[in-house]
């Protein structure tokens, strides 16, 4: 079947790709950077007191502003700019709502990391030093870090706690679920869980704080350890997000084998990741897969297809794949009772 792309109908369409989709990202990182949106968020400014408070030059100021404008972040009301009620909800820090975790970390480590993708693609080696450990040990970027993951699985929780049958489950327990905020956010739909994380030593402190926060933490119980070489904790219920697509198709079977030993029998494994369609039809999915490529030694999305073999190899019996929200799919898989 022939694969066709209606986006590009012209030249404007290949400059607009090949340059203004860069651009206009990076005036969205560099407003962040700068704190454009947490300045604004306490009160409206004209050009002069704005760019004064975050300390820019006059040369570009008004353009950058404009930008922002234009792109539909800021609103310019005669000589003030304020947020627009988008902007003021997702990208102040100061509200719940932030999903600036997940750019800071595009502007500080994958906006650069693309500009090496030639030498990537070329290598096939990460173009990102693994400091993923040492990551762990530095609380202002691990923060930053799971600020991202959060405003990822803050969107995806509701779906997941509505999208499977919960009443009968006791026990639920999240594979490389890092702070606990997926399991946090389920057992607030569901009061009779019980809720486990199993993640890095690192993790934990993170994790009492934020169950906690989130009014679960008697509910709520942290496993340390490496997925790879300890076992996993078991329970009714295992999911696994965001999580083989970090590593090697060898490595992603190994855990859903090992995922298999800890499921009670009768039980489920939920996996969902940005999984890749059939048809590349959609880039969105597909420039993950890159991201991959560019961050981790042997990750990439995978089609649902093989991780359907993963799990029917280690012992499960399929029940459904479906999407989940815009761009993930979810597989739900048994173990016989
Ligand atoms: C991409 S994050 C996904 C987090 C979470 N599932 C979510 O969707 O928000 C991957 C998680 O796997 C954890 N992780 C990485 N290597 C691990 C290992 N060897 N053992 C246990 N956890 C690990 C990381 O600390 C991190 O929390």
């Amino acid at each position: 079947m022939t694969t066709q792309t209606s986006r590009i109908t012209g030249p404007a369409e290949i400059i607009q790709l090949g340059k203004t989709a860069f651009c206009t990202a990076k005036v969205l990182l560099s407003a962040l950077e700068l704190r454009v949106f947490a300045v604004l968020a306490e009160q409206p400014l004209t050009e002069p007191q704005l760019r004064e408070r975050l300390d820019l030059h006059p040369r570009a100021s008004r353009d950058f502003f404009d930008t922002l404008v234009a792109l539909g972040l800021l609103v310019r009301d005669g000589e003030r700019y304020s947020n627009t009620p988008v902007a003021g909800r997702f990208l102040d820090p100061g509200e719940p709502a932030y999903v600036g975790g997940f750019l800071e970390r595009s502007d500080r480590i994958l906006y650069p990391a693309w500009g090496d993708l030639t030498e990537a693609l070329r290598t096939g080696k990460p173009r990102v030093d693994n400091t993923f450990r040492e990551m762990l040990e530095d609380p202002a970027r691990l923060s930053s870090y799971l600020g991202m993951m959060d405003a990822l699985s803050t969107m995806l929780a509701p779906l997941i706690a509505n999208s499977f049958d919960w009443k009968s489950v006791k026990t639920y327990a999240d594979i490389g679920g890092a702070r606990g905020n997926l399991v946090s956010r389920v057992a607030r739909e569901h009061e009779h869980l019980s809720v486990h994380v199993f993640d890095l030593p690192p993790m934990e402190k993170q994790f009492h704080a934020h169950t906690e926060r989130l009014g679960v933490a008697d509910r709520a119980t942290f496993h340390p350890g490496d997925f790879f070489a300890d076992p996993l904790p078991e329970a009714d219920v295992l999911t696994i997000g965001h999580v083989l697509h970090n590593w090697s198709p060898a490595e992603r079977r190994a855990l859903v084998k090992k995922a298999f030993q800890a499921v009670h029998p009768g039980g489920a494994l939920i996996v969902y990741d940005r999984m890749l369609a059939d048809e590349p039809t959609d880039p969105e999915n597909l420039v993950i897969s890159l991201d991959m490529l560019l961050t981790t030694e042997g990750g990439s999305e995978y089609p649902a297809g093989e991780c359907r073999e993963w799990m029917e190899e280690a012992g499960f019996t399929v029940e459904s794949v479906k999407p989940l929200g815009d761009h993930d799919t979810l597989i739900v898989a048994r173990k016989a009772s």
